[in-house]
């Protein structure tokens, strides 16, 4: 899952770089692999700064310094689809036609096709294995479609409806055409989020922004916002004039549910739900659960694994009327765990992450509330070191359904065979994580817990594919199977890359042309 951020400033005169600095730290959960920066200045010209690492490190301010213009994107990866590689931080950029940068949410499923296609019948050159540039190449090849030497508004957004009848997956996208403005898009289905708002200045004049996030919006003061619909787009001006067209029909507005989990921060609204509101009303529905159940009376203890769950544990307590502990205190200056590409990393992260206190464990038999169950790495060392301190009975609970498939569309759940629910039944996930009991969220429960239905919106269905094996676009075994290959490459590079100083495989993963290698 990536996090992307868009602004145009009413102010010609004035840079977007540092606001575009502060909302990408609002976003930094979405992403901490790599990110980077482009901005739209004078004369039509990029500037850009974009590497591995997260917003600190490689957005300094002497690099800010250097990026100027009132328009601009930025980008904070974590990679779900090609390698880690620094040639595939984000945003992309093509030269033709006009000069385009792009920053995407979300994975392509028939990049097979898409690949053949961009090689063979229209000629461009792609040199990553990231499907965001195959997406932009896609945008690029259709704009070229409309053959002038400059475009409009319409032109536009009939390389967006091109792009829409061509590209498959999840795609929430935002990018900037040189000279001319802004644009953002959403897929057909809405699988990734994205929002619009305005911000009107004292003099009159309106800044615009695009994010991933609702919570970005809020923080700049851009109060007056939206969600982006499935299947629009919008084109923001560089003089500041905003048009929306829904450049395809809605396929169905089925939101990832798994934004709701774990991945958006719980202080963004999201298609009009509250992230927050959802993880409490999950908490809840396993309270519910958890009292028809034999263990109930034994709990002594809800314990929450922060950060994500804590919301959700605290609810939980309140309803079984069970008294909340924070048992494990986290060390903040570890980054999230599940979203580090290597499985290395994530155990020995865990570990210095959290720090379980023997006061709240010893001698109780606890309930510990994670918001999902996935390789079972940070729920495994959990339950370790819940008994380590002294716990009687370790119960876990999951606001999640066991997750027994891939997840396609931008959020790396690792190979089926990877995840700890695979082929197993409750009861064996609690052997393997060494628990008394596992107790899973019912997906119906789930639903209801993040539907919305109002006067004006109703959402009633998601994206589940991760619990169910359907995915809302559909994908070919292909697919499933590339993304298992790409990962084993992946693991054999990174490993290959860690022991020798290997020039081939370096090579592979660090091609670069644009903006790369030392930011002295
Ligand atoms: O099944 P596993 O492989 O153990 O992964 C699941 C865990 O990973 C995530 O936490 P993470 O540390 O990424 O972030 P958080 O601090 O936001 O909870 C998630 O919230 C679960 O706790
Ligand atoms: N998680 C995402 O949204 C990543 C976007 C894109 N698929 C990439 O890997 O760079
Ligand atoms: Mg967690």
């Amino acid at each position: 899952m990536c996090g992307i951020l868009g602004l145009c400033l009413a102010d010609q005169t004035a840079n977007a770089a540092p606001e575009l600095f502060e909302g990408s730290l609002f976003l930094q959960h979405r992403g901490q692999d790599a990110c980077g920066i482009t901005t739209s200045g004078p004369k039509g010209r990029f500037y850009q700064c974009k590497g591995n690492g997260m917003v600190r490190e490689v957005l300094t301010k002497e690099r800010l310094s250097n990026l100027v213009g009132n328009l601009g994107i930025a980008h904070l990866r974590y990679p779900t689809a090609g390698s880690s590689a620094g040639s595939e931080a984000q945003p992309f950029y093509v030269n033709s036609p006009y000069g385009i940068s792009m920053g995407h949410n979300g994975n392509l499923v028939n990049t097979k096709q898409l690949r053949k296609y961009l090689d063979e019948d229209v000629h461009r050159h792609i040199n990553t294995d990231s499907d965001s540039e195959l997406l932009l190449n896609i945008f690029a090849s259709e704009l070229q479609k409309s053959n002038k030497s400059r475009v409009n508004n319409d032109d536009i957004f009939e390389a967006l409806k091109g792009l829409y009848n061509i590209c498959r997956g999840a795609y929430a996208c935002v990018g900037l055409l040189a000279g001319y403005g802004l644009f953002a898009f959403r897929d057909p289905n809405g699988i990734r989020p994205l929002l619009i708002g305005e911000r009107h200045n004292q003099n009159g004049t309106t800044d615009y922004m695009v994010a991933s996030e609702s919570v970005v919006l809020k923080a700049h003061n851009f109060n007056k916002f939206r969600d982006v619909l499935p299947g629009e787009g919008v084109i923001i001006n560089k003089s500041g004039t905003v048009e929306f067209k829904q450049v395809v029909p809605l396929k169905s507005y089925t939101p990832d549910i798994f934004e709701y989990v774990y991945f958006a921060r719980p202080d963004s609204v999201l298609d009009g739900i509250s992230v927050y509101r959802t993880r409490l009303a999950m908490g809840a529905k396993l309270a519910e659960n958890i009292k028809n159940l034999d263990i109930v009376d034994q709990i002594d203890v809800v314990i929450p694994v922060p950060d994500t769950s804590r919301n959700t544990a605290l609810e939980c307590a309140v309803e079984l009327n069970k008294p909340f502990r924070e048992g494990f205190v986290k060390n903040t200056y570890v980054g999230r765990t599940f979203i580090m590409p290597d499985q290395k990393k994530r155990v020995s992260s865990v570990r210095r992450k959290l720090n379980a206190m023997e006061s709240e464990f010893a001698n109780r038999n606890v309930l510990i509330v994670d918001d999902s169950i996935v390789r079972g790495t940070t729920s495994k060392e959990i339950v370790n070191m819940a008994r380590e301190a002294g716990a009687k009975k370790v119960f876990f609970a999951s606001a999640a359904p066991a997750i027994r498939y891939n997840h396609i569309y931008g959020i790396d759940l690792a190979d089926t065979k990877a995840l700890v629910a695979y082929e197993r039944t409750e009861e064996e996930v609690a052997k393997v994580l060494g628990a008394d009991q596992v107790i899973y969220q019912k997906l119906e429960d789930l639903i209801d817990c993040v539907k919305i239905e109002e006067k004006d919106r109703t959402i009633t269905h998601f994206e589940v594919g991760v619990f169910t094996g359907n995915y809302i676009t559909g994908v070919e075994d292909s697919y499933l199977q590339e993304l298992e290959e790409v990962r084993a490459q992946n693991q054999k590079l990174s490993i290959q890359s860690a022991a020798t100083s290997d020039a081939n495989a370096k090579a592979e993963a660090d091609i670069g042309i644009y903006n790369m290698g030392d930011y002295k």
